[in-house]
């Protein structure tokens, strides 16, 4: 798939800050694509460039296929900042109004659309309040919905889930996932990999300002694999299970997680357990987890105990 964005060896300095430092990746169209990294890295200062908000200090940014020139481009994304950009005292119905006509939609169009999202993520009783007396995951659903409104072909939510609740946290996802059906590209940008991981297909990572980390998340799982796989079995052979084709790496009644040694494959293993007798309920692989991948990368680092207690 074309890509809808590439950013090529952008560098942009704080004095003597490298806040981004020579970064390049492409975004295919109708991805839904991660930028992770913990706090400092880099991306919201990535972001703001991407947005227009700051030229970078070299390199270039492609959108569409084109330079990306922010007077005529950025009617085609939605940027859901981390901060919130609400008028406090406005009415909520008046400043969707006004946000979506931002966006080039008419009048007809914007309460149209507006009609169709208070209706579809339950806000329709918010029309006449304002702002302020909404709370903080109110205030982001609005947020979200003036994002997407004009349906861009890029949107970009930075930390989409913080003060969601778990059901409204849920009606965004499924919105997400939807958007990109129907065509859009998503920027997800966080540092809770358990999200990424759940709803991205692609990722970047950023650490320092460099990219450390570019691919599917499927694939990145698999580069870092590291041959682990869980048995379940009963039978008294499972418990004293030697054979070259595997180590026990852990051992609890019943179940089992080894490391299958080079040269060898799932299917020795099995055959041995097997073979010994052992009746298997459940075999399957385990597959490292961004958080795992992210710790290993920077192994012994201050970032890395960070990241520990997030997933903590
Ligand atoms: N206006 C600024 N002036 C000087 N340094 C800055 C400025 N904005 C950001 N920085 C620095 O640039 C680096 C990258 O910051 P940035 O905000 O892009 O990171 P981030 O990944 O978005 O972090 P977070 O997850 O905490 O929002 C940090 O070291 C930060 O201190």
């Amino acid at each position: 798939m074309s890509p809808i964005l590439e950013v090529q060896h952008l560098k942009k300095y704080y004095a003597t800050q490298k806040a981004v430092d020579d970064i390049s990746f492409s975004i295919p169209s109708g991805s839904i694509f991660g930028l992770l990294g913990p706090n400092g890295a880099g991306k919201t200062t990535l972001l703001r460039m991407i947005t227009g908000i700051f030229f970078p200090d070299s390199g270039q940014i492609l959108f569409d296929g084109r330079p990306f020139q922010p007077e005529t481009d950025l009617v085609h994304i939605g940027y859901m900042p981390e901060e919130r950009g609400l008028y406090k005292k406005m009415k909520i119905g008046d400043q969707a109004l006004y946000l979506a006509r931002l966006k080039g939609l008419s009048k007809q169009e914007a309460s149209e659309k507006i009609r169709y999202w208070f209706g579809k993520l339950d806000m329709d009783t918010w029309y006449n309040k304002k702002t302020q007396d909404l709370s903080k995951g109110m205030g982001q659903k609005l947020q979200f919905v003036t994002t997407i409104l004009h349906r861009p072909k890029l949107i970009i939510l930075d930390e989409p889930f913080s003060g969601l609740d778990p059901v409204n946290a849920n009606l965004i996802k499924d919105e997400i996932y939807e958007l990109a059906r129907a065509g859009s590209t998503v920027i997800f940008s966080t540092h809770r990999m358990e999200q990424v991981e759940e709803i991205c297909d692609r990722i970047v990572l950023v650490n320092q300002g460099k990219k450390i980390l570019d691919g599917t998340v499927a694939g990145v799982k698999q580069d870092f694999k590291e041959n682990l796989y869980r048995l379940d079995v009963a039978g008294a052979a499972a418990a004293n299970g030697a054979h070259p084709s595997f180590d026990i790496v852990q051992q609890n009644a019943g179940s089992l997680v080894l490391r299958i040694n080079n040269g060898y494959s799932s299917n020795d293993v099995l055959s041995y357990y097997i073979g010994q007798g052992a009746l298997v309920s459940s075999f399957q692989e385990i597959l490292p987890s961004l958080n795992d991948i992210f710790i290993k990368l920077v192994e012994g680092t201050p970032l890395a105990r960070q990241f520990q207690n997030v997933q903590a």
